[in-house]
């Protein structure tokens, strides 16, 4: 049974299928201060977000079976994704199902800003008929939009409609992208320079914090308005306090701040020509359903091991490479058990190669499986796909990756070379054959065809008449039953490597009488869990 902590107002609706789910059990506990949730944390697997929940590293150390921390909508800059990435915890977002509501909050508060609609409707519900608030049209006026992601490029389809003409930057924005929502591609400097409206929409990194502050604002147009409904910090708040008063800035409408909630005397709240809200761009009915349902799909998959989506913590992967490569996880991360197990050195470097069918796609989570594989020996069950190369990097191993085109007669390779600290080398191919699944095709310079399963004992030894009889009778005599063997030389007479696949782990004193043994150099056991 699985226990997934809701520590945020997150719709009922979108959750219920966690709630249904037969090995899930569901606790819903808003408004926790840090120290509480450190003390409840240890007993959940899963965890539940939005923006309020900050979640610490503190958090994260106490939860120690913490699998999962689900953001039911974009940002997770509430979350150390450093720490969860340590730790393996896989953090997810929902990144679709709050763009148009959020989209349309922005262009809401554009709205408000050019119509000053928050400021007279004050004035009107205190008796004051004003109809001195003169507004703006937006039709012909110039918007910049600073990050053409989801809900930018919603904005500014939207903004197309209203008869603006749009200049958009995002690094990741292409001519042909531009063209087809009808966004003329421009510079920061050129938007800061000539729109009448500014709308931004990136994330908060260190390349976007401040992004428009002095000296953006002493270039602008007089007379300019400017929304965040993105991440407080995108906008300096101070410098933009300023403008206002230098008259550069007519108005500005904010849904986030630096620090949220802000405290009573921040100026914003004090300021006729700002309007705010308290973040809620994504607070619609149908966009905290839509997240929810996202965020709790993900989490069922993750904590009963299925194939998942929007992984924050891990680079994003196509679909159909996805499709491509998801049969090839158990082979990899066999292959990094594997060698793992017959190396008894500390590995300096793995060296991962990919030919046939899969030197064409993207194969870095496949990378991540083979690493998994190799590290679980010293790491066990702390290891995962997620902290698999964060893992083998603080422990300087080097991973290098190539793509060769020598199949050896396969449709498909993947090779692993650890190589230790000693110098020491050992090779490992496998391939996925039809209608067989995962073979081991080659250990060292042994040609061999192993199904990497269950218990496994290799043996190295010099090719001599009577090896296999003396081995198998010594496992007989000690109740070992041998259900497959495998032998591979180079040469007769030379070395030589033999695979027994038993039926049980052999004892270790079994191990070491086989060791014994005339010609054997060694006898190790492998197990596949
Ligand atoms: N106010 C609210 O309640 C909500 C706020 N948001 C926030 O809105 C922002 C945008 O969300 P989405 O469009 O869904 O994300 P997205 O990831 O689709 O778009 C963000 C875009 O910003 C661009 N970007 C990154 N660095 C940039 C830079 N230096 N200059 C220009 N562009 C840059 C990226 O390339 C990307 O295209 C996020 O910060 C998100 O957290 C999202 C939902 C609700
Ligand atoms: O999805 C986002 O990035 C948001 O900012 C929405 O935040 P919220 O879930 O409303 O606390």
């Amino acid at each position: 049974m699985f226990k997934v902590l809701v520590s945020d107002p997150i719709s009922d609706m979108g959750i219920q299928q966690l709630v249904d789910a037969s090995d899930i059990v569901v606790e819903k506990k808003t408004g926790l201060s840090e120290d509480e949730l450190v003390e409840i944390i240890a007993e959940y697997d899963g965890l539940l977000v939005r923006s309020q929940t900050k979640v610490t590293e503190k958090i994260m150390e106490a939860g120690k079976n913490l699998r999962v921390i689900g953001r039911a909508g974009v940002g997770v800059d509430n979350i150390n994704l450093e720490a969860a990435t340590k730790r393996g915890i896989i953090v997810i977002n929902a990144p679709d199902g709050n763009t148009i509501t959020t989209c349309e909050h922005a262009f809401a508060m554009m709205m408000a800003l050019a119509r000053h609609i928050p400021q007279a409707y004050a004035k009107t519900i205190q008796g004051t008929w004003d109809r001195k608030f003169l507004g703006v049209e937006l039709r012909n006026k110039t918007l910049g939009v600073l990050g053409m992601g989801r809900i930018g490029s919603e904005v500014a389809k939207r903004a197309k409609a209203f008869g603006m003409e749009i200049l958009g930057y995002d690094p990741f924005l292409t001519e042909e992208r531009a063209e087809k929502i009808g966004v003329k591609v421009a510079s920061v400097d050129d938007i800061v320079r000539n729109a009448d409206f500014i709308s931004v929409h990136t994330p908060l990194t260190p390349e976007t914090k401040h992004m428009i502050s002095r000296p953006q604002f002493e270039v602008m147009k007089k007379g300019m308005r400017i929304v965040n409904c993105a991440r407080g910090g995108v906008i300096d708040e101070m410098a933009l306090v300023e403008a206002i008063d230098q008259g550069i800035v007519a108005g500005a409408a904010f849904d986030v701040f630096e620090k949220e909630p802000p405290e009573a005397d921040h100026p914003f709240l004090h300021n006729p020509k700002i309007i705010v809200t308290p973040h809620l761009g994504a607070s619609t009915i149908e966009a905290q359903e839509n997240v929810a349902i996202d965020v709790s799909e993900q989490v069922l998959h993750i904590l009963r091991n299925e194939p998942f989506k929007n992984a924050v913590n891990m680079p994003p992967v196509a679909p159909s490479v996805m499709n491509k490569l998801q049969p090839y996880f158990e082979l990899g991360e066999k292959i990094g058990t594997f060698a793992a197990q017959l190396n008894n050195q500390p590995v300096k470097e793995i060296l991962v190669d990919y030919a046939g069918d899969l030197a064409e796609v993207d194969t870095q989570p496949l990378t991540r499986y083979i690493i998994k594989g190799v590290l679980s020996r010293h790491f066990g069950s702390d290891v995962n796909i997620v902290n698999s190369m964060h893992l083998a990097k603080v422990r300087d191993i080097n991973v290098v990756v190539s793509k060769a085109s020598a199949t050896k007669g396969f449709t498909n390779l993947v090779s692993v070379t650890l190589k230790a600290q000693d110098g020491t080398e050992h090779r490992f191919a496998g391939t996925l054959l039809n209608g067989y699944g995962a073979r081991v095709v080659q250990i060292d310079k042994f040609p061999v065809d192993i199904s990497p399963e269950g218990h496994l004992i290799f043996i190295s030894h010099n090719d001599k008449p009577g090896i296999i009889g003396n081995v198998g009778t010594l496992l007989g005599k000690n109740d070992v039953n041998i259900a497959a063997m495998q032998v591979g030389r180079k040469v007769i007479g030379g070395e030589a490597i033999m695979v027994l696949t038993v039926d049980k782990a052999a004892p270790k004193e079994v191990l070491d009488d086989l060791t014994k043994l005339p010609e054997i150099n060694k006898a190790q056991q492998i197990i596949f869990e």
